[in-house]
């Protein structure tokens, strides 16, 4: 067992439940977990030492919501939409066809690139979906390629999205009986995960409910995606079933945040009742298709517990870049530095249900860390854009 002391830490973002900042710190790592953290000048001796120089260290962004197993460009649709059409989820079919003439190898060399990225920018934790497949073989092929990637610990948690379009020139009512049998069938075995694209053009309320309920029958748990083109039942359908996050939020009634706040009640970070549903916000899609951001601080106010993610994908958010999200989430959406970087690590981790594992720094939780190329971590909205992350490591291991 071999351990590292990190030391001369400027600003220790821990992220625990006293949201504790220290200056001139230090922590150790122990066999991929973090060991102590205290003072610069009481740290103990470890087998190695790594001098921070004064920089910012913080939790290693948790990208709670991706979309990577995906080929083929959409360019062109983006440059639509800023000559003002408005985004439409057809444009999923697009995807769908490039990605099914992928073979299995461009299909994992895709999504490997694409992490590699991810960690580069500081994220250490990463979901990622299906979705691009629509039909039975596909989506199975695709669930199949990330458990593979999942063993080697490429990617963390993967869900499965085959309700997210009606294949073009398919009944809906048919897909649905797909998704729910024979894709499910084959899909349970590869991930822990069940969305389902709730929304005007994808899934109505009916047909979301039937998936949700048949994955959660299988033992998958449950996330959404919800009320981004419009107001719609996603919220609710999604605090009724218990997921764990409904994601994209821009549209939502009073009801809606009502509900949200209310699957909170009772919930403490050390105890109380189990977590209710995380509402996701994803700033740089609302950007990518010109929607009103997310409203992460009304959702906050209101006492519901917020994740920042990339949500990459080729359609409506096209990069990983977790400092870009949670750098806008306080240029744009109004949240303090530390409720941006919170949601952009323990919030993202809670969506996962991963918060006792990843999502902070604390004695025993895995060593996932981001240091940055600046002495605080208000820089990455201080400085958008630029190269900040300075180095990563991913479970005690310097991946970066
Ligand atoms: N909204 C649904 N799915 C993706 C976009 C899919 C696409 O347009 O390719 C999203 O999260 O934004
Ligand atoms: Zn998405």
């Amino acid at each position: 067992m071999t351990s590292e002391l990190i030391t001369n830490i400027g600003e220790l973002t821990t992220v625990d439940a006293q949201e504790r900042v220290l200056t001139d710190a230090a922590l150790v790592i122990e066999d991929g977990r973090i060991a102590w953290i205290g003072a610069a000048a009481e740290a103990p001796d470890a087998d190695e030492r790594t001098d921070a120089q004064g920089r910012a260290v913080l939790p290693g962004w948790v990208d709670s919501h991706t979309h990577l197993v995906f080929d083929g460009d959409r360019s062109a649709e983006f440059e639509a939409r800023m000559a003002g059409q408005s985004y439409a989820a057809g444009g999923i079919n697009v995807t769908t066809e490039a990605t099914r003439a992928a073979s299995d190898e461009q299909l994992t060399a895709l999504v490997r690139g694409r992490v590699d990225g991810a960690v580069a920018g500081g994220t250490t934790y990463l979901e990622t979906k299906t979705g691009y497949g629509l039909s039975v073989d596909e989506e199975i092929r695709h669930a199949r390629l990330l458990a593979g990637l999942k063993a080697e610990g490429v990617v963390d948690e993967i869900t499965f999205l085959g309700a997210h379009l009606v294949p073009a020139g398919v009944d809906a009512d048919r897909y649905v009986e797909d998704v729910v049998g024979p894709m499910l069938d084959g899909v349970a075995e590869h991930a822990a995960w069940a969305d389902v694209f709730c929304e005007r053009g994808a899934f109505d309320g009916e047909q979301s409910r039937r998936v949700l309920e048949a994955c959660r029958e299988a033992g998958l748990g449950l996330r959404v995606h919800g009320n981004q083109i419009g107001e719609g039942p996603g919220v609710s359908l999604a605090v009724e079933l218990g997921a764990a996050s409904v994601d994209h939020v821009n549209f939502l009634t009073d009801e809606d945040v009502a509900a949200l706040a209310g699957s909170w009640e009772g919930w403490s970070r050390d105890g109380g009742t189990a977590p209710g549903t995380v509402a996701t916000c994803l700033p740089a899609c609302d950007l990518s298709t010109r929607a009103p951001l997310a409203p992460g601080r009304r959702l906050l106010d209101a006492g519901v517990q917020i994740a920042l993610a990339s949500n990459c994908n080729p359609g409506t958010s096209y990069t990983t870049s977790m400092n870009f999200n949670v750098g806008t989430a306080v240029l744009q959406m109004h949240l303090s530095l530390a409720e941006a970087v919170r949601a952009g690590t323990y919030g993202g981790a809670l969506a996962l249900r991963a918060q006792d594992e990843v999502g902070s720094i604390e004695v025993g939780k895995r060593a996932d860390l981001h240091m940055l190329d600046a002495p605080a971590a208000i820089h990455l909205a201080y400085r958008p854009g630029m190269p900040l992350t300075h180095a990563v490591w991913r479970a005690g291991r310097r991946a970066r």
